[in-house]
Formats: structure tokens, sequence, C-alpha cells
């Protein structure tokens, strides 16, 4: 929580206004910032000075483990966060590739699980790396990346937390995530959720030890009408300890994760937190 806040303070004090032009709107911005998230000591990084919601987050984190291309897929799993990107913006809307109400086209999971290769066959980077890891293989490459410039138009939005390199050190697994833009105040919220969980999950399954997860972004924004809300709002507030996450021990495989989890299978303890702050989204 120490980490989201200084990264906060950080925009605020060091920040330079950036035009964006995909959504009209200038962003207080800094380059490289890196947080670490203990998941070997259960230290959840999940923000207390507003109310977060944190199982949207893990539903959006489930539905790229599933491959899902669809908004209506996400809502199903329990979050609404890409309604906006597939059914409100004006460039997607107008692409020949949009398939129809609630498409996100090739975005995220469906490059995780389905990248497609020049003779029509699809590689599945997840299953490879669950099935290495789990044989106690790290090969120096058990790289997902949802990042393929080759298909950027068949999608709503390029990946933002693009890449998560699992790394195993005896029984140990750790995970560098990278983040090529991260809205902090929304975004972020949910990211370090979804850095911290997608380590845990794949520890979990693959029956390793969870360790430390390593969550590297690049460029770290505040909406300008966001800045009054974090600045005057949240950053005047004290935080609260961890709390910690819980997740159903039945969760064995990807198959699990792929076919009967739900949100019912997450809980998190002991958390304390401010009152929600509804912030601006920019689409
Ligand atoms: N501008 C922007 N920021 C983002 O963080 C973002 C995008 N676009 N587009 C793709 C996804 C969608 N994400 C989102 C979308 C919405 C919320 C959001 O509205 N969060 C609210 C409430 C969520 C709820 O009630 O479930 C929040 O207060 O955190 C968060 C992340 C993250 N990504
Ligand atoms: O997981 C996510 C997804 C998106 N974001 C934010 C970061 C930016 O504010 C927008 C994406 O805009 P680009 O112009 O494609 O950079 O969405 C996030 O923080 N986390």
């Amino acid at each position: 929580m120490k980490q989201y806040l200084e990264l906060c303070q950080r925009i605020v004090d060091d920040g330079v206004w950036i035009e964006n032009k995909r959504t009209n709107k200038r962003c207080l911005t800094v380059v490289n910032a890196d947080l670490t998230f203990d998941v070997a000591n259960n230290q959840f990084p999940l923000i207390t000075t507003r109310k977060s919601f944190w199982k949207s987050a893990i539903a959006e984190l489930l539905g790229y483990i599933r491959g899902y291309d669809n908004a209506a897929d996400f809502r199903a799993l329990g979050t609404k966060t890409w309604d906006m990107n597939a059914n409100d913006n004006l460039a997607w809307l107008n692409n020949p590739h949009r398939k129809g109400e609630d498409d996100m086209g090739r975005v995220y999971g469906v490059q995780g699980r389905s990248w497609q290769k020049p003779d029509g066959s699809t590689i599945d980077q997840l299953r490879k790396i669950v099935d290495n890891l789990s044989e106690g293989i790290d090969d120096r490459g058990e790289i997902l990346t949802f990042y393929n410039p080759g298909e950027f138009d068949m999608g709503c939005l390029r990946p933002c937390m693009h890449t998560h390199t699992f790394s195993l050190l005896g029984d140990t697994l750790h995970l560098t995530s990278y983040q090529r833009s991260c809205d902090v105040p929304l975004g972020l919220n949910f990211n370090q959720v979804q850095v911290y969980t997608l380590l845990a999950l794949m520890a979990q399954i693959t029956g390793k030890k969870p360790g430390q997860a390593y969550h590297k972004i690049i460029n770290a924004h505040i909406y300008e009408d966001q800045l009054p809300l974090l600045r005057d709002v949240q950053l005047t507030r004290t935080p609260f300890a961890s709390p910690k996450l819980i997740i159903n021990p039945k969760i064995k495989s990807l198959e699990d994760l792929e076919t009967w989890v739900t949100m019912d299978d997450f809980e998190v303890i002991g958390y304390e937190h401010h009152e929600a702050i509804k912030y601006p989204f920019s689409v």
C-alpha cells in the first residue's frame, strides 16, 4: 500500500503533463516505477485508502487465463470493466474486424491461449508454462505475452499489462510482470491485485511455493479529471494494514481454472478500507 501511495505522490510532485490523443485528455505522467508484492507472506496489495472492488479485478484475470474475447463473458464472471472498450470506443466500433456487440477482438488472453502462427495453427503459451513449471522446469523463457503488434488492429485496445515472466528458484515460483501504460487511480488498483493473484494461482496449480511478484511499470499516469480526487481526497487518508487473500485449495489445475472456478473461490480477510471514491474512466 505504501508503494502505491508513494507512486501517486511522485506523480503529483514530479509528473509532467502529456497530451493523450486517443482519449483527448491530458495526463500527469512519470516513467519507470517498480512495485514488489510479497506473495510468500500473503501481503495482498489491496488499496485501503478507498474501497477496492477486488472481485472485479480477479474476474478480469480469470477471463484472461481462459482466453476470453468478449465483454459478455467477463460480465458473466463478475466484471463490467471491458464493456466500454468493447462497445463505446468509436475507433473499434468502426473497425471491420469487430464481430458485433461485446466483441473485444484479439486481445490479452486470446494471444495468451491461441497466438496465431503463419501456418494457421495456434500456440497456447499458458499451457506450456504450466506444464513446464509442474515438472520443475524453468527454461528461462517461461513467458506469457499478450503483446502481438501484428494483430493490434484486430483488437479494441493494445494490452497494458502485456508480459508475465515466471521464474523457478528451487521450488519457489516468482513472477515479473511488465506494464506499458498505467491508469494509476483506476487501472493499478486492479493490476496489482492481478499480478499478486496470478503468482498465487500459478504456484498453487503447479505445486510450487509462491515467492515475490515484481511489477514493472513504464508510463504511469493520472488523467486530468482524476487529479483533484486523488490529490485532495485519497492521498489525505491514512492506509490500513494489508488484508490476506484466501484461494480455494481445491483449485489444482489449469483445467479447474478454465471450468468450474468462480469468484466464490476467492476470499479476502481483514480488509479495512476508507469509503469508495468514484474516479472518471477514460475510453
Ligand atoms: N482508461 C482506462 N483505464 C483502465 O484502467 C483500463 C482501461 N482504460 N481499459 C481497459 C481496462 C479496463 N479496466 C478497468 C475498467 C474500469 C474500472 C472501474 O471502473 N473500476 C471502478 C469500479 C469497478 C467495479 O465496480 O467493479 C473502481 O472504483 O475501481 C477499473 C479498471 C482497466 N483498464
Ligand atoms: O489493465 C489495464 C488496462 C488499461 N489500463 C489503462 C492505461 C491507459 O490509461 C489506458 C490504455 O490506453 P493506451 O492509450 O492504450 O495506453 O488503460 C490500465 O491501467 N490497466
